[in-house]
């Protein structure tokens, strides 16, 4: 690739296809055309060096356009849509009505009441405040900082004052981002966990504040999180999607199935309920989170690898993925709670996240299928990330042909 004049420029560009362009050398990158690409560096006037779904290479500029232009301007946080969001009652309603999600919660604060005398607790994205007002009614700190940037703020500090709770808790309508507080917390608790734990990115607001206002030795609420996947069976999302179309009203409609794939497999099924029953192997913890560790820099690229012994003959569909997150006791030697949103403990409003392969495959007992999953995390869209899968399927007859299949899913852009 030679060079005529580079542009520095390292911001990262949404460009959409114009038309298909299929990679005629080792280093070029194919795509087809509407598909967006973000374009990395603009190498020379005719190739840039670009990625889609997780993948690098060069790509001709001709065969480019600028993704939709009013989109330059687009905030890559979406706050706007992100934050209007959150000002409506629908999913602080979802959230409320989580009774695992809410419950664990409110177990950390009683477990951990009498540690909490006299602290100061900061509970970021509070929505309607309920952690809060779990602090102010279950323990006695010294006070809670209630942040909360949407504008169900304004409604939080009235339920604040109608609980009794208007001498502890203080409700800061802003993003964490720009707060400006009278002290350092001795607790950051959050509810901050999104579709396959990270979706939203909500978490680097979450790490932020940490290092901003977290005093030394202090709490993080949740202290660690761990992501969870397992090769599954998904019969009846794949019967309803695919086998649909083999015999509708005596026609063949097997036609469209390529396209039911690119429509229905080609991104994570969000709140899917597993069966455990579907479960083709003992889950794997792929991913282990240290809140009091991890840095935002970590977040761009998450990696964890994985090996499944088949327990029992089946179809493997895809792969489903789900999260525990951990609340360490403020007395070092008390005990750990945890809050598990998998197939083997009660639903919870995340349910769980479906990633289905283009086509199953028959596994029997003993095979073993390995690999790993990156979590690629967008650098254009903020809130987004890809996730891509890669894995072999080995048994112990003929070990050696195991192929390595891989497959990435933009969640969502
Ligand atoms: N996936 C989740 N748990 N989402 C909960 C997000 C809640 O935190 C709020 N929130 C998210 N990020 C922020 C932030 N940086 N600053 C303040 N509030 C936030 C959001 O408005 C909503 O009420």
């Amino acid at each position: 690739m030679h060079q005529e004049e580079t542009d520095n420029t390292n911001k990262p560009e949404e460009f959409i296809g114009l038309s298909d362009f299929t990679s005629c050398g080792n280093e070029l990158l194919s795509f087809r055309a509407g598909e967006r690409l973000v374009v990395l560096t603009k190498t020379s006037s005719d190739w840039w060096w670009a990625e889609l779904r997780g993948v690098c290479g060069y790509v001709p500029s001709s065969y480019l356009q600028p993704s939709d232009p009013g989109k330059e301007e687009e905030d890559p946080w979406q706050d706007e849509e992100y934050f209007g969001n959150y000002g409506t009652l629908r999913l602080h309603r979802e959230m409320l009505s989580d009774r695992p999600r809410t419950e664990a919660y409110r177990q950390v604060i009683l477990t951990n009441s009498p540690h909490l005398r006299g602290k100061v607790v900061m509970d970021l994205g509070c929505g309607t405040g309920i952690i809060s007002l779990f602090c102010a009614r279950l323990a006695q700190p010294k006070a809670v900082f209630a942040v909360e940037a949407s504008s169900i703020a304004e409604h939080t500090k009235t339920l604040v004052r109608q609980n009794g709770c208007e001498e502890v808790v203080t409700v800061f309508q802003c993003r964490a981002e720009e707060l400006s507080l009278p002290s350092r917390v001795d607790v950051l608790v959050s509810e901050w966990m999104g579709n396959c734990l990270l979706f939203e990115f909500m978490v680097e607001s979450v790490l932020q504040s940490r290092d901003r206002w977290l005093k030394e030795g202090g709490m993080m609420w949740p202290s660690g999180a761990t992501v969870c996947l397992v090769p599954c069976q998904a019969g009846s999302y794949y019967a309803e999607t695919m086998c649909f179309w083999e015999q509708l009203y005596g026609l063949d409609f097997t036609a469209l199935q390529p396209l039911a794939q690119m429509e229905f497999f080609s991104r994570p099924r969000f709140s899917h309920l597993l069966q455990p029953e579907d479960c083709l192997a003992t889950p794997c913890d792929v991913i282990n989170l240290d809140m009091l560790s991890l840095q935002v820099t970590d977040l761009e690229e998450l990696n964890g690898q994985f090996i499944f012994a088949v327990e029992k003959a089946g179809m493997f569909h895809g792969f489903t993925s789900w999260f525990r997150v951990q609340f360490q006791n403020l007395d070092r030697d008390g005990t750990t709670l945890e809050l598990d949103t998998g197939p083997y403990s009660e639903p919870t409003h995340w349910k769980q996240t479906l990633f289905m392969l283009d086509h199953p495959v028959p596994l029997v007992g003993g095979e073993t299928v390995s690999g790993n999953i990156l979590l690629h995390r967008n650098p254009v869209w903020r809130r987004h990330m890809t996730i891509t899968i890669q894995w072999s399927i080995s048994s112990t007859e003929d070990a050696e042909n195991c192929q390595v299949q891989t497959k990435s899913f933009p969640m969502w852009r």
